[in-house]
């Protein structure tokens, strides 16, 4: 039976974004970020040590320049997009809803939202957080959170997570949507689906029996690897190309974003495309299906930054699909999410 004591909270909860393209800013962004221990996940003064002392210092005005290219009149695309798509969500779920955005790092801050939707005596809480496929870095982290912030109060209402959302149909649909526009206007050689990477040790250590070996085991999508991130992002790419009819050998799926010497998942996305224009693949469209909004990893790293590369190595077109931002259809799939939980949701 559905739950008609009171309305239905839902909290969509993205990564986060500096507060000002500053350095000062991009630096207090960063540490919070960086200091979190699902996303470096070293022991603590090790990982103090680190951040403190080494990437905060050196790398925040480096991020700050890169900043300042995203920022736009609205600001942060991350977070105005976040903004647009709260309030949309809202129009469409309508008043037996209350939907707020938090953000896992800086601000709106998770612990902000939820005391809102509390305050508007919401009988439930559906958290979505918003990465299609589930990390410990992002989506756990999230998890972790919100547990953490609710442990302390009295009255804990019903709280619903969403795990990872790479398998909804609207969401595969919402992207295929954005990329069709572009294979319909120009012909392309090939597709690459390019993907934050993790560290690969991530994937290890939560791998059940010690599934993952970052090897083929990642080439299908079951229950035995089913929250591993690299098998999540090779089916999501699996999807898309089935949806946009593209044969295996017309795409090729990567990982960006490397930060350290420790290995991350792979193969790079920059190693890939220093290697497709001499293999004739001269005109590429790039995807970035981790991403729901467009942000510093899209619009800069996959749009700007290895599109020079890919045309120094004698490539001719590359092409950044933006993200699904505030599309109709993405709006739609994260109503159908809500429905979903919802009709998960048990009460007396
Ligand atoms: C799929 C989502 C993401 C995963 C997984 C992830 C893991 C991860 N990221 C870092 C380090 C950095 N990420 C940075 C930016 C950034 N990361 C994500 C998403 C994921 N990160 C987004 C959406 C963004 C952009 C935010 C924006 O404001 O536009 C940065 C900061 C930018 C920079 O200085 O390059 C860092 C650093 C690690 C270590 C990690 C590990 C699991
Ligand atoms: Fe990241
Ligand atoms: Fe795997």
């Amino acid at each position: 039976m559905k739950n008609k004591a009171g309305k239905t909270g839902v909290l969509l909860v993205n990564l986060g974004t500096p507060d000002s393209p500053g350095t000062k800013d991009v630096r207090k962004y960063l540490r919070e970020f960086l200091m979190d221990k699902r996303v470096i996940d070293i022991p603590f003064i090790s990982r103090w040590m680190l951040v403190n002392l080494i990437i905060a210092p050196f790398r925040a005005p480096k991020s700050a320049k890169v900043y300042q290219q995203l920022w736009e009149e609205r600001g942060s695309p991350l977070m105005f997009y976040g903004e647009d798509v709260k309030n949309l969500l809202q129009e469409t779920l309508g008043d037996q809803h209350v939907v707020e955005l938090a953000m896992r790092y800086q601000s709106p801050s998770i612990e902000s939202a939820l005391t809102s939707l509390m305050s508007q005596q919401v009988s439930e809480i559906i958290i979505i957080p918003l990465f299609p496929q589930y990390a410990s870095a992002t989506t756990g982290s999230v998890i972790d959170k919100v547990m953490e912030i609710t442990r302390e109060w009295q009255i804990i209402p019903s709280l619903k997570f969403i795990n990872n959302f790479l398998t909804n149909e609207l969401f595969i649909e919402a992207f295929a949507t954005l990329g069709k526009n572009y294979l319909d206007q120009s012909e392309y050689d090939h597709v690459v689906f390019s993907y934050h990477g993790i560290p690969e040790r991530q994937i290890k250590k939560g791998s059940v029996d010690n599934y993952c070996r970052l090897g083929a085991c990642c080439d299908t999508y079951h229950k035995k690897n089913q929250f591993c991130y690299r098998a999540q992002c090779f089916h999501t790419s699996r999807l898309l190309a089935q949806k946009l009819g593209l044969v295996q050998s017309q795409y090729t799926v990567a990982f960006q974003s490397r930060l350290g010497k420790d290995p991350w998942i792979q193969p790079y996305t920059d190693d890939i495309i220093r290697k497709l224009p001499k293999e004739g693949k001269k005109r590429v469209l790039a995807f970035s299906p981790a991403f729901i909004a467009d942000c510093l990893e899209t619009t800069i790293e996959v749009g700007d930054e290895f599109k020079e590369i890919f045309l120094e190595e004698g490539g001719e077109q590359w092409q950044l699909v933006e993200s699904l931002n505030d599309h109709p259809i993405w709006v739609e799939c994260l109503r159908s999410l809500v429905v979903q939980a919802k009709e998960e949701v048990v009460s007396s």
